[in-house]
């Protein structure tokens, strides 16, 4: 049971949780961080959750440590959780940070160790090793940045209470966050114009639509757990989640199918 601790509302301004996938954080284009900025100067509260799947895959290479992955979660060793960790919050979230703050956004670089912002027990130790689950997300460090104007960028890093680190799938961390934030929607930003069955992206898509495609296997790796995050999301109240490439078009998850 996640418990989430937040600041006493004393504004509840609409939020936007946007996360940036690893595969695609390389290949985002100046159209994409002009269009952020846009959002952000016109008053949009947002706050950005990032992966870098691939990017970890590299730094594991380069130091000869393997890992696997069982239901779309990497299997993380104490050694190969030392590389998510620096890979993460060293390489990957500055380089994102100097990304937004060039196109004009003020962006603040986090991970969940910041004013405990992300703590966690061990998912099951004897099945992935150092992966979290998330048990509290602290959200008064963003609602402070969001309301003196910066956007918090968060790295998929969790921590036990005793201080390890932890590694999250950065899809789990967003949807948590947006959860605690009461956030008005949910955009997972990947490589995919959104989900593709019989090769065609699909609008919209319910969760039981969903589960069926898992079950064929038309619905696989990487993309499980952001369907998870959605149907999480959903159910707890966030309105709108959507699975979307660059250009922020994909499928809408929504309990409803709509009738036009
Ligand atoms: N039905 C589907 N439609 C689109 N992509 C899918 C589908 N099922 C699995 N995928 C895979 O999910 C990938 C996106 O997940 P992932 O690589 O983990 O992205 P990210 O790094 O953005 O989290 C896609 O590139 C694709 O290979
Ligand atoms: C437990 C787990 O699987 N953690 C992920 C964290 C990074 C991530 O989620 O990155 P993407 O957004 O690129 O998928 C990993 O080690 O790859």
């Amino acid at each position: 049971m996640t418990t989430f601790k937040s600041m006493p509302v004393t504004e509840h301004k609409p939020v936007l949780v946007i996360k940036l996938g690893g595969s695609l954080l390389q290949k985002l284009t100046s159209a994409f961080y002009k269009e952020l900025a846009q959002k952000t100067q016109s008053g949009q509260r947002v706050v950005i959750v990032h992966g870098g799947g691939p990017a970890i895959n590299k730094q594991l290479e380069e130091r000869s440590v393997s890992t696997t992955s069982v239901n779309g979660l990497r299997v993380t060793s104490p050694q190969a959780m030392e590389i998510v960790q620096s890979t993460l919050a060293g390489l990957v979230n500055p380089s994102l940070v100097h990304e937004l703050t060039s196109a004009g956004i003020r962006a603040v670089g986090l991970n969940g160790f910041d004013d405990q912002m992300l703590t966690c027990t061990y998912l099951d130790q004897d099945v992935y090793g150092c992966v979290g689950e998330i048990q509290t997300v602290q959200t008064e460090l963003i609602q402070t940045l969001m309301q003196g104007g910066f956007v918090p960028v968060l790295s998929c890093i969790g921590r036990t209470k005793e201080g390890m680190a932890l590694n999250v799938n950065a899809d789990t961390v967003a949807a948590k966050t947006a959860l605690a934030l009461q956030a008005e929607a949910l955009l997972l930003v990947t490589d995919t114009e959104g989900i593709k069955l019989d090769g065609k992206t699909q609008n919209l898509l319910t969760p039981e639509a969903i589960k069926q495609s898992i079950s064929s296997g038309d619905i696989y790796g990487g993309m499980i757990p952001k369907v998870h995050a959605a149907f999480d999301c959903l159910e707890a109240g966030v309105a709108s989640v959507h699975i979307v490439g660059e250009s922020l078009q994909g499928t809408q998850i929504s309990q409803e199918v709509k009738v036009h």
